[in-house]
Parts: structure tokens; C-alpha cells; sequence
């Protein structure tokens, strides 16, 4: 294309063909403190050991009377009771180390007999689905991410030996790459891996790669997760001359997502201008048979790994998308699959104190009146989980947030998920959150564990770094119930593969469940398309510009147009708007394009193009 210039540019560079108007610039006119005394420096006693206990089947002795129907009481204060209350509901996974405490959602007994036959009914539908009933039916597909950390679950041997073969080539591949068996085109090994995908594939890895990475793993990975031009151009010009020893991933189950194709073609630009061959680097993770898996195939790229048709995008995690780049960090994928796979035998019990997945999601009901009413906050008290809120941001509500139910009513369902990590948080938001509107719930998600073994140290006697951390999240846990802010705890002793793994699990089973109680399909996602139809529509609309100024351009004298009159030449007059916008942002982005008048006032503009003769190009 001819070089560009144009409106609100201080310095136009172009010199249109011939055109008797001036040029003038477009430019607009422009504490918590803590005791520091401890009888013991080295108190090893773990709380909720002590009180774990076996779980018993029987329903909440809880004191308040509140129903789903009927305005919220103020929650249960009296110490006692509410001690009785932790202990009574606290769930505990042994093998996975893993604790869940609702005691401080103030659900009441009626409620949950309410629930329970509700339950009980998607219990039943998550079985139908394991099974593989269509569980998606606006798609009509099975939905089977629980099969891939359990192969044996699949419903046919076809679908068991294609989970077993792709396990086996992600594993065999990194191991490859990370021995230097398989090798950069230069014979060096790879050193770095850039993950092109956006959505859920781009938000597990990235979960995954912040929370479980080594230090200095074989291969650090970095993202490109949008069409940000500036910022794709930041992650190349980060690897500089490294970019001969990266692995490029590019995922995308539909193969033909907008960003990641551009993100595609911007590296596989950049492999050319430094003398590269991409498709030697080049690996891809799609369904087969997509424009991408096509692509790979035809241009002999490295590798190539199939995503499932009963995969969604945000529960992924365990398939390629999330098991190949977390193999090539020296992440332990066999454990992140068992963590999974516990989580979701623990999730198949019908008893509900004894289901993780169904006491999340009946305080979810709770919290939210069912119809989403209040927003989730969740707060990991752990730098690594950084990214877990931003991962259950999509699964959350791009598995919640819809329209209709199952049976055709409009409810315009959903929980709204935020949140980044605790304590800095504290300094940020939990002023809004102790005090101000009370639209909310917390999770919080504590890790017991602070650090390795033999790297801890005491700051002042008796507290160590982590003690504070401790106390901020069990003193802003406390301050915020004390005003009636509910909150839910997940506690795991340490961030691990495994207990990844098992995180993961829990809040895919709590969003199925969830799902069944209200009545609405999970597993699709129509309201994205609209979004991408109207930017397309935005594409094409701009191609028609280009094409009216473009003859208005090429008469003798050039024809400045108005927007009003490229709104009508384009027979879009009710874009004029959108057309405004067009003609900024080329203007803003040194296109061939001259613009006169008051940026600020659109009437005013009159606009052309530095250069004609385009051609078809815009047809
Ligand atoms: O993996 P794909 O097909 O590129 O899709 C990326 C993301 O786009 C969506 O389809 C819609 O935003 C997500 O559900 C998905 O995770």
C-alpha cells in the first residue's frame, strides 16, 4: 500500500496529486500491626489440621433463618457459634491437601433443603455429560475436558486413544526439546517459546506458566494474546536475537480467530526479516482440518497437535493448549493431570458438604441470589496465583454470562469475577470492599505454605515476611464478615502441580453445577460472535471508504469529500459515525490520507487521499 498520513497529524508527509487547499494541522486544540512478641519464634502447628475432621453427611446446624426468597439477615457473629460453624463445614481433601471453608456464606438450613433436590439434578446432568450426552446442544457437541485427566472415561475407545496418543506426543515432544534432541534450524537448542492465542488459549497457560514455572525453566515463555501491533512488536523486540531459538505456539481450537491470525502473520513477518525460516520453529495446537492445522500442514511446519471438538476453549487447560507449553517449562503435567483427576472423583459425590465443586457453587447461588446479583472477588494470597482471578474471569463468565436458559426465557445470567491478589489488594480496593457499595463476595485462596523448606527467616522475633501475609489475609477475611461481607477461603498447603491442577478441576465441576442450577448452557458462548460479526462489518466499511476517496482522489482536481458525502458515496449514510472513527484512526496511524477541518468537529472535515490510483485494492 502507498505510504499514509492524515488527519490530526502535526506533519503531514504526503504530497497530494494536486489540490489548491491548505493543509493546516488537525491536530486537536488540546497498618496493620502485629504483636512482636511470640512465646514460640517456630510455632509449626497447623490450624486446620487440628480442626479438619471427617465429614459427615448431615445438613448445617446454622442459626439463620434466611431463604433465597426472603431479604438477607446480618450474618452470624456470636464466636461460638460461628466456630461450631467452620468446623461443622469445613471440606478437606487429604490426598490433595486441599480445604474449602463456607463457613462465612450465611446460607441457612431452608435454603439448602431448597437446593438439594436442585443439586441432585446436576449431579445427574454431570454424570449425563461425563457419559458424553450433548451437553453443549446450541453446538451440538459433547463436552469431555473431564476425560482428559482421566482416559478411561471417555465414552469410546476412539476418543480414549486419541487423549492417550496426544498425552504421549506433548510429553515426547517437550521431552525432545527441553533434551535439545529437537533443535533450533542454528543447532542451538530452543531457549524461549512464544505462544500466540488469545481466550482460553492464552489465559490457562498463562496461569499456569506464572504460577509453576521454575525460576529458569529450559524454556521461558512469553505471549502475544491480541492484535496490539505495539505490544506484538514489544514481545518480538523483547527476544531480539533469541527469536532464532524460539519456539512459536501458535493455539486456536477454531483455527481462524482473528487475533491470532495477525498475531501470526506479524512473526512469521518478523521470522522473514531476520533471515528465518518459521516453519522450522513453527508448532501448532488446533482442531484438525482448521485453517491453521491446514496451514502448519502445508507449509511443513515443526509439529502440529490436535485440539478437540469436545474441548472448549477455557477448559482446555489439560489439553494440548495448556499441557505443551507447561512441558516445555519442566512443568510436571502428569501431576497437574492427577490433581485434576482427584478433584473430579471428590466432585462426583451426591453428598453436598462432601462435593467441593457443588458447596462452591451452592454459596455462588447464595451469594448471588442465583441471578448473579453479586460480583465474585477473588483474592489469591500468593504472587505465583497472580493470574488465577483473570483465568476464572473467563471461565466464569464466559461460561455463566448468557442470555437465555435452556428452555428459550430470557435471564441474562452470570457472576462477574475481578480480582488480583492479596495483600496488594488491600491497598487498593478493600476500602470499596469493607466499607462502600456491597455488591461482592470474596474467595480467597490461601496457600499454606510460604516458602521451601530452610529459606524462611524471622523479620522481628517470632513473625517471618509470610506471617504477614498470613495476617492480612485472615485480618481483611475478619474485617470484612464483621460488616456483614461474605467470603468463601480455599486453602492448599502449597502451589504445586498438583494442587494447579486441582484448583483448575474444581472451579470447571463449580461452573457445570452452577450451570444446571440456573438453568443455562456453559459451554457456548454466542455472545461473542456478535462482537467479532460487527467488527468485521467495521473492516469491510472501511475497505468502501477507502475505495470512494480513493476515485474522489484521482479527479482532476482531487474532490475533498465531507463525511456526510463518503457516508453517502459509501450508501451507509447511518455509519457516518463509525465512518468519522475510520477516517481518525487511519488519519492518527500516517495513512494516505488528508484530512482538513477541526479534528474536534466532524462537520467541518473534508478528507482525500494523499494518493490515488489504488486500484482495486480497496474493492
Ligand atoms: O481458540 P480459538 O478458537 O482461537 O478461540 C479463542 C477464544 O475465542 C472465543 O471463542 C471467544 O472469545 C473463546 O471462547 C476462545 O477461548
Amino acid at each position: 500500500m502507498a505510504s499514509l498520513s492524515g488527519l490530526c497529524s502535526s506533519s503531514p508527509s504526503l504530497k497530494p496529486k494536486a489540490s489548491p487547499i491548505a493543509k493546516p494541522s488537525l491536530l486537536p486544540n488540546p497498618s496493620l500491626s502485629f504483636p512482636s512478641r511470640s512465646s514460640s519464634s517456630s510455632s509449626k502447628v497447623c490450624l486446620l489440621r487440628s480442626v479438619a475432621r471427617e465429614i459427615s453427611p448431615n445438613l448445617s446446624t446454622s442459626t439463620n433463618d434466611k431463604s433465597p426468597a426472603k431479604p438477607k439477615q446480618g450474618l452470624e457473629k456470636d464466636p461460638s457459634s460461628l466456630w461450631r460453624r467452620y468446623v461443622d463445614w469445613l471440606y478437606q481433601h487429604k490426598e490433595l491437601g486441599l480445604y474449602l471453608d463456607v463457613s462465612r456464606v450465611g446460607f441457612t438450613d431452608e435454603f439448602l433443603a431448597e437446593m438439594e433436590p436442585r443439586l441432585q439434578k446436576a449431579f445427574r446432568d454431570m454424570v449425563e455429560l461425563e457419559k458424553g450426552a450433548i451437553a453443549n446442544p446450541d453446538e451440538g457437541r459433547m463436552v469431555g475436558h473431564y476425560w482428559l485427566r482421566n482416559s478411561g472415561l471417555a465414552p469410546n475407545p476412539f476418543l480414549k486413544t486419541q487423549i492417550d496418543n496426544t498425552l504421549n506426543a506433548v510429553c515426547d515432544f517437550a521431552d525432545q526439546v527441553v533434551s535439545g534432541k529437537i533443535r533450533a534450524p542454528t543447532g542451538e537448542r530452543f531457549t524461549q517459546i512464544l505462544s500466540v492465542g488469545i481466550g482460553g488459549s492464552a489465559l490457562g497457560p498463562q496461569f499456569v506458566a506464572e504460577a509453576l514455572a521454575p525460576d529458569n525453566p529450559p524454556l521461558k515463555i512469553r505471549f502475544i494474546d491480541n492484535t496490539d501491533p505495539a505490544g506484538i512488536d514489544h514481545q518480538i523486540a523483547q527476544l531480539g536475537a533469541e527469536l532464532a531459538s524460539t519456539l512459536v505456539i501458535v493455539i486456536s481450537k477454531s483455527g481462524g480467530t482473528p487475533e491470532t491470525r495477525n498475531g501470526l502473520l506479524e512473526v512469521q513477518k518478523a521470522f522473514r526479516e531476520a533471515g528465518l525460516e518459521f516453519a522450522k520453529q513453527g508448532v501448532a495446537i488446533t482442531q484438525e482440518n482448521s485453517l491453521l492445522d491446514n496451514t502448519a500442514r502445508i507449509e511443513g511446519w515443526l509439529a502440529r497437535f490436535p485440539m478437540f471438538d469436545w474441548v472448549g476453549g477455557r477448559t482446555s487447560e489439560m489439553s494440548a493448549v495448556g499441557l505443551l507449553p507447561a512441558a516445555l517449562q519442566s512443568i510436571d503435567i502428569r501431576e497437574m493431570l492427577a490433581g485434576a483427576s482427584l478433584m473430579d472423583e471428590a466432585n462426583r459425590t451426591t453428598v453436598i458438604r462432601e462435593n467441593p465443586a457443588a458447596l462452591l457453587a451452592l454459596c455462588w447461588y447464595w451469594a448471588t441470589d442465583g441471578v448473579g446479583s453479586k460480583d465474585m472477588v477473588v483474592l489469591p494470597y500468593k504472587d505465583s496465583l497472580l493470574l488465577f482471578s483473570r483465568y476464572l474471569q473467563q471461565l466464569v463468565m464466559e461460561s455463566l454470562g448468557k442470555e437465555f436458559d435452556l428452555d428459550g426465557n430470557r435471564v441474562n445470567q452470570g457472576i462477574s469475577v475481578y480480582g488480583n491478589k492479596g495483600s496488594t489488594d488491600q491497598h487498593a480496593y478493600i476500602q470499596q470492599l469493607r466499607e462502600g457499595v456491597h455488591n461482592f463476595f470474596v474467595t480467597f485462596i490461601e496457600v499454606l505454605r510460604d516458602r521451601p523448606p530452610g529459606h524462611d527467616w524471622e523479620l522481628e522475633p517470632g513473625v517471618t515476611c509470610g506471617d504477614y501475609l498470613f495476617g492480612m489475609l485472615q485480618g481483611t477475611r475478619s474485617a470484612l464478615y464483621a460488616n456483614d461481607r461474605e467470603s468463601i477461603t480455599v486453602t492448599v498447603q502449597e502451589v504445586t502441580p498438583r494442587s494447579v491442577g486441582a484448583l483448575v478441576a474444581l472451579y470447571e465441576r463449580a461452573v457445570g453445577i452452577y450451570a444446571s442450577l440456573v438453568n443455562i448452557n456453559a459451554y457456548h458462548q454466542p455472545g461473542v460472535e456478535a462482537g467479532k460479526k460487527a467488527a468485521g462489518e467495521v473492516l469491510a466499511l472501511q475497505k468502501r471508504v477507502l475505495a470512494v476517496l480513493n476515485e474522489a482522489s484521482c479527479k482532476e482536481p482531487v474532490e475533498p469529500l465531507t463525511l456526510e458525502e463518503v457516508a453517502d458515496r459509501c450508501h451507509a449514510p447511518e455509519d457516518i459515525e463509525m465512518i468519522y472513527k475510520i477516517i481518525a484512526h487511519m488519519a492518527a496511524n500516517d495513512r494516505a490520507l488528508i484530512a482538513e477541518g477541526n479534528c474536534g468537529s466532524p462537520r467541518s472535515i473534508k478528507v482525500f487521499l494523499g494518493e490515488c490510483n489504488l486500484g482495486e485494492l480497496y474493492v
